[in-house]
């Protein structure tokens, strides 16, 4: 676990950098993707490099969305270089003195290649979930989970713009995290071991902080939940959580934010429920749900698709479900997989 949180933390700040640079550029609305491809891959390096050093004699499996294939282009070049050289200012605070080739990075990226599957142990990596809000200045996550004979047996969550108090309705909109980010109580790590409940601590914490354990929240009637979606409706239909929400009897507004920083919100019970359905022909990915998956379980929540049935990580990099996900507190979860039978329409 020591090694997945630091592995998180490195990443993190290796995107809050990014960011920040971007912030600068007033790159925010630019058509140009580049920033977050970089970090994005500077990510995954990191993480890999970090895991890998943590256990040398076992070469490293990991299931992630990035591979090199275009960094090996002569077209790829400059981008191999940029992310060599983020990836270095990173390396050098944690080990100094070592300093990693193009050719390393080419090679540390590919340990992301693996198919996962049923057997074994198999990291699981987003390096950058919610590139659209990592790019409109919102939420985004690093999320690792692993896998350990096809179960999620660990994970963690690195959230660098996510508040560690109160989250209000504005915090997940465009430009918010440049609010946010650069304040004390901005930026959260959710980590959890199966059987030892979840947990949450300051991104950044010196040391001082210990760990407080989170649970979703005891909420058992729609009136009282907060329910929270995506911010992108392309990603995942507003119109069925709406119809879903009406269902339940909700009444708050949703809350709207990009990538797995809900699962976080879930866990801790700031937010209640989480739904996601996407587009029928949307083929879902292990690394966009194993770390919280596993997170909002040892909070006491459960985290199916919409038929009811528990996630399976076992089947390689896609999940197969019925449709979308529902992750919240027991009661409430029964009382949407109930409404989705009646109003989400089949795939
Ligand atoms: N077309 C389409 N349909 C459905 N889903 C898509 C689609 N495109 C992307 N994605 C995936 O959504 C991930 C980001 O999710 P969001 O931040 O929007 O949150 S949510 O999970 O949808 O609630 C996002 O993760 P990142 O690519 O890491 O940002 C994608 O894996
Ligand atoms: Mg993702």
């Amino acid at each position: 676990m020591a090694s997945a949180k630091e592995a998180v933390r490195l990443a993190s700040r290796l995107c809050q950098e990014v960011q920040r640079q971007l912030s600068a550029e007033e790159r925010v609305d630019k058509k140009d993707d580049s920033p977050v491809t970089v970090a994005d891959y500077g990510a995954q390096v990191v993480v890999a490099w970090t895991l890998q050093r943590a256990d040398p004699s076992t070469r490293l499996s990991m299931v992630a969305e990035e591979d090199s294939t275009e960094l090996r282009t002569p077209a790829g070049r400059p981008m191999l270089d940029r992310i060599t050289a983020l990836v270095n200012s990173v390396v050098a605070a944690a080990a100094p003195g070592e300093v990693l080739s193009p050719e390393q990075v080419l090679d540390i990226i590919d340990l992301g290649a693996s198919q996962g599957g049923p057997s074994g142990r198999h990291w699981v990596l987003d390096p950058i979930d919610g590139t659209r809000g990592f790019v409109g200045m919102r939420q985004y996550s690093v999320c690792l989970g692993m896998l350990q004979d096809g179960e999620v047996v660990l994970g963690v969550l690195g959230c660098p713009n996510l508040p560690q108090g109160p989250v209000g309705d504005d915090d997940g909109a465009t430009g918010s995290a440049q609010r946010l980010s650069g304040d004390a109580d901005v930026g959260c790590l959710f980590f959890s071991e199966r059987g030892q409940g979840a947990w949450v601590e300051p991104l950044q914490n010196a040391g001082d902080a210990a760990p407080a354990q989170v649970r979703v929240a005891e909420v058992t009637e729609g009136a009282e939940a907060r329910f929270m979606e995506s911010v992108e409706s392309r990603h995942s239909s507003h119109s069925i959580n709406a119809a879903l929400a009406r269902e339940l009897g909700v009444v708050r507004p949703p809350l709207r934010m990009d990538s797995q920083v809900k699962y976080g919100l879930l866990s801790r019970g700031c937010g209640t429920i989480f739904m996601r359905f996407p587009p029928a022909t949307y083929k879902e990915k292990i690394w966009d749900h194993a770390a919280g998956f596993v997170i909002v379980e040892e909070a006491g929540g459960r985290v199916t698709d919409a038929a009811g049935v528990r996630l399976d990580f076992s089947k390689g990099r896609f999940l197969a479900l019925d449709r979308g996900i529902i992750a919240a507190p027991p009661a409430l979860h029964e009382k949407l997989v109930a409404a989705a039978a009646k109003v989400a329409p089949k795939a």
